[in-house]
C-alpha cells in the first residue's frame, strides 16, 4: 500500500515514521510520502487560506492550492482520497478494514474552518472521495486524524502485525469490546487474576471472556449490541 498525505504541517506526521509503522515502512510493506501544501504556492506569503464566501468565523483553505498539490500527488495513479472533517462520515473499524484492501490513499489534511468544498468535488469525478471523522469531537485540524487512521489501517496490513490473530480479536472485530486483559504476577495490590485464566480450561477460558466483553458492552457501548446481526449472538451469549 501506498500512502500520501498533504498537510501544512508535515512534522505532525513524523509519528508516522516510528516504531511498529515505521518499521512496516522499512520492511516495504507501506510507501509513505508526506507532501506540504504550501509548496504549490505561488505568492510570496505561501497564501493557502481566505475569508469565507457568506461571512463567519475564521479562514477556508483555498481550492486551488489543493487542486494543484492534489493533482501533483495523486498523478494518473487511481487511489482513494481521504478527506477528513468534522462533519464527516464516521471512520469505524469496518472503515479501517475496508480501506486495508486499498492500493492506495491520500489523505488531504486541511486547517482553518476546513478546504473549500469544490476541492471534494471535483476530485469526486476522478475516483472515490471519503469525508470521514473520527469521532464527535473537535480537533484543530485533520492531521491527527490521519494519524489515527493510518495506524488503524496500517496494523491490519499483512506482515505488520506480529501476531495477526491479535487483528482478529481486537474490539469491535466481533462487534463487541475486547473484556479484560491480565498477566503476572498472580496477585498484586491485594488483587488476584481471575482463576479461570490460570485453569488450563480453554473452553471455560474462552466462555469466561465472551461473557466478559458482553458485560463491558452491554455497560459501556449498548449500541454495537444493538446493532449486531441477529445471528451474532448464540444461546450461551443471551443466557448471559
Ligand atoms: N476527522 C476529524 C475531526 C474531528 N473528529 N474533529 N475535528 C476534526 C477535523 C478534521 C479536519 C479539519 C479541518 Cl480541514 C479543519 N478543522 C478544524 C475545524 C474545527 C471546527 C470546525 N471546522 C473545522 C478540522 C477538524
Amino acid at each position: 500500500m501506498r500512502i500520501d498525505v498533504v498537510t501544512i504541517f508535515p512534522g505532525y506526521l513524523a509519528p508516522l515514521r516510528e516504531a511498529l509503522l515505521g518499521r512496516a515502512i522499512e520492511a516495504g510493506l507501506v510507501e509513505l510520502g508526506v507532501h506540504d501544501l504550501r509548496d504549490w504556492t505561488h505568492d510570496v506569503h505561501q497564501a493557502v487560506d481566505d475569508s469565507p464566501y457568506g461571512g463567519g468565523p475564521g479562514m477556508v483553505m483555498r481550492p486551488q492550492v489543493w487542486g494543484e498539490a492534489l493533482d501533483a500527488v495523486l498523478g494518473e495513479e487511481p487511489a482513494r482520497l481521504v478527506v477528513p472533517t468534522p462533519a464527516g462520515r464516521p471512520f469505524t473499524q469496518a472503515t479501517a478494514q475496508a480501506w486495508a484492501a486499498e492500493e492506495r490513499l491520500v489523505f488531504a489534511c486541511g486547517r482553518y474552518e476546513g478546504i473549500d468544498q469544490r476541492v471534494v468535488d471535483a476530485y469526486a469525478d476522478r475516483g472515490p472521495v471519503d469525508e470521514v471523522s473520527i469521532g464527535d469531537y473537535v480537533l484543530v485540524g485533520g492531521e491527527v486524524a490521519v494519524l489515527v487512521m493510518v495506524e488503524a489501517v496500517v496494523r491490519l496490513l499483512p506482515g505488520v502485525l506480529g501476531n495477526p490473530v491479535s487483528a482478529q480479536e481486537d474490539s469491535f472485530s466481533d462487534g463487541l469490546l475486547e473484556g479484560p486483559a491480565y498477566t503476572r504476577p498472580v496477585s498484586w495490590r491485594g488483587l488476584d487474576v481471575p482463576d479461570v485464566l490460570r485453569s488450563g480450561n480453554h473452553a471455560a477460558i474462552a466462555r469466561w471472556r465472551r461473557d466478559r466483553a458482553l458485560e463491558r458492552t452491554a455497560a459501556r457501548r449498548p449500541d454495537l449490541l444493538d446493532a449486531l446481526p441477529p445471528d451474532a449472538l448464540d444461546r450461551a451469549d443471551r443466557a448471559f
